[in-house]
């Protein structure tokens, strides 16, 4: 065990009682009145093609549903963060449409395209790409400063209100450098969700925690995704992706599957993954 993992196993364990608050206070904090949703999908994405040297997405189709959530799963190199960052306006594809609650998302201008990532999606990466020179509070409040759109005091408020659903609020000062690996990753999270976004994408953002941290991140990301705001994660691991109530499969740049799991429940947990291991098996993931 690393000096890391043993002060996330540390810091799992004293934030546990925390950490089932936490999940009623991101609902509070973000909760998405469901009436509102719409049949359109939240995401959309029509004949994708992305080329490099050559091509690694072939004409991908896939509609997200507001509210879901999506694991998308494959083999190293069969495309899937290309297709993440297409989906969330990281990168542009060499053909096709890409569009967010109807708008297309393929021709906007850089400005704002950044508009709507900064305002509309929150980012949860493997590795927490927070600055060393703030603070965690004022990493988190961040983006909230650029958006621009509320007194600072709110946003610091909203902040701190977030640190406490994920059971780090005794790290409002702490540099990046001092916590740990779990403890960043929250507060990532955090970051992420500042501008109450309508969808959370993650590439592998259980990927570089341990399991006890792993699983807590886990549960933000449901609860999360009960209140109304749609996940979409890419991952290798199964039981990330049990937790999705859809899974896409990616092989050479094709979705091969698309499984509808449903809800997911603790109880049907070991189901869930037996039938996400034989699929994968059977594509030779
Ligand atoms: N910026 C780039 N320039 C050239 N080729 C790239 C670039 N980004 C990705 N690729 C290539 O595109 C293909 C798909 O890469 P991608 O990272 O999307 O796969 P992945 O399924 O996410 O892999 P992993 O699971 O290992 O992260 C790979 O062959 C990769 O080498």
């Amino acid at each position: 065990m690393t000096a890391q993992s043993r002060s996330d196993d540390a810091a799992s364990s004293s934030n546990s009682t925390n950490s089932n608050d936490s999940t009623k206070q991101i609902a509070n904090n973000h909760a998405k009145d469901l009436r509102k949703e719409t049949a359109m999908p939240i995401l959309e994405a029509i004949d994708i093609t992305k080329d490099y040297d050559s091509r690694v997405l072939h004409g991908l189709n896939v509609a997200i549903e507001a509210g879901s959530f999506v694991a998308i799963m494959g083999p190293s190199g069969s495309g899937k963060t290309t297709f993440l960052h297409i989906l969330s306006g990281l990168d542009r594809p060499t053909g096709g449409t890409v569009k967010a609650s109807g708008e297309e998302l393929t021709g906007m201008k850089e400005k704002d395209l950044a508009a709507l990532r900064l305002r509309r999606l929150g980012f949860v990466f493997q590795n927490p790409h927070l600055l060393r020179t703030l603070c965690l509070l004022d990493n988190i409040a961040l983006p909230g400063f650029l958006a621009g759109d509320e007194p600072r005091e709110e946003i610091v408020a909203r902040a701190r209100g977030l640190m406490a659903s994920m059971g780090i609020s005794e790290l409002e000062s702490s540099d990046v450098a001092e916590v740990s690996g779990g403890q960043l990753q929250r507060a990532s999270i955090c970051r992420a969700l500042i501008n109450d976004p309508e969808i959370v994408i993650g590439d592998e953002p259980t990927g570089a925690l341990n399991s006890a941290s792993a699983a807590q991140v886990l549960d933000i990301m449901g609860e999360i995704r009960a209140r109304g705001t749609t996940v979409v994660l890419v991952t290798h691991d199964p039981t990330v992706a049990v937790r999705a109530d859809r899974v896409l499969v990616l092989v050479d740049g094709k979705i091969t599957d698309d499984v509808a799991l449903g809800r997911y429940s603790p109880d049907a947990a070991a189901e869930r993954t037996a039938r996400v291991t034989s699929l994968l098996a059977s594509r030779g993931v």
